[in-house]
């Protein structure tokens, strides 16, 4: 039987302050530093629930809502919603927080998808990924069909095979 792990297992938080080299010539924090640090994140919450090297597949939409400023302090929280076969999908949200105004906002959510791989780079299968709480059922549950978005978008499933999704949209006939 397939091991089982509480998606709480994979919970991640990580910290970071912007700093000069970090920032664009407005002071805001780089967009690409931004997604290093979500991909970084993102990873040790794959690793943690997998046990084993994982790769980056694919990200999902990630939006850039309000700059993240010189001085800020950056937080990440990054979990695994579920796992396919070597594929799990991670979400992770961002706040920046600027801590002499006593101010903190979110700026950031996106889903990422990671694939555990063997010492050879070969996809490997992961445990299954156990949600508890309503918030983490939630999300587990929309991730089959996040899974079928992405794939068909990437050209790797087609369109007639995205059940849940074309159930989403009531779509009969594509
Ligand atoms: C260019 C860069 O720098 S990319 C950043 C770092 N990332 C990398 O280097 C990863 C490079 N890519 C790879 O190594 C491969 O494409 C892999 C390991 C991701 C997939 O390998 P493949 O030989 O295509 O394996 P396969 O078709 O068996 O798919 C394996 C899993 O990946 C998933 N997958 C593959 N492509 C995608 C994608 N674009 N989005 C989401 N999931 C994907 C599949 O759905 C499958 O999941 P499952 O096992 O849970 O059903």
């Amino acid at each position: 039987m397939r091991k089982q792990k509480p998606v709480a297992d994979s919970f991640v938080i990580m910290t970071e302050l912007v700093l000069p080299n970090d920032t664009n010539t407005l002071n805001n924090l780089m967009g690409g530093r931004m997604m290093h640090l979500m991909d970084i994140a993102a990873a040790i919450a794959a690793q943690k629930h997998s046990n084993r090297i994982v790769v980056t597949a694919s990200v999902d939409n990630v939006s850039f809502r309000d700059a993240i400023r010189l001085g800020n302090v950056v937080t990440l929280q990054a979990q695994v919603t579920r796992a396919f076969a070597s594929s799990m999908e991670v979400h992770i949200d961002v706040w920046a927080e600027d801590i002499p105004n006593g101010t903190k906002f979110k700026t950031n959510e996106a889903f990422f998808t990671f694939v555990a791989v063997d010492q050879s780079g070969r996809p490997i299968d992961v445990p299954e990924a156990v949600p508890e709480t309503p918030e983490e059922i939630a999300l587990y549950d929309g991730a089959l069909r996040r899974r079928q978005l992405r794939l068909v978008l990437a050209g790797r499933m087609k369109p007639t095979e995205a059940q849940e999704l074309r159930a989403l949209f009531d779509l009969k006939e594509l």
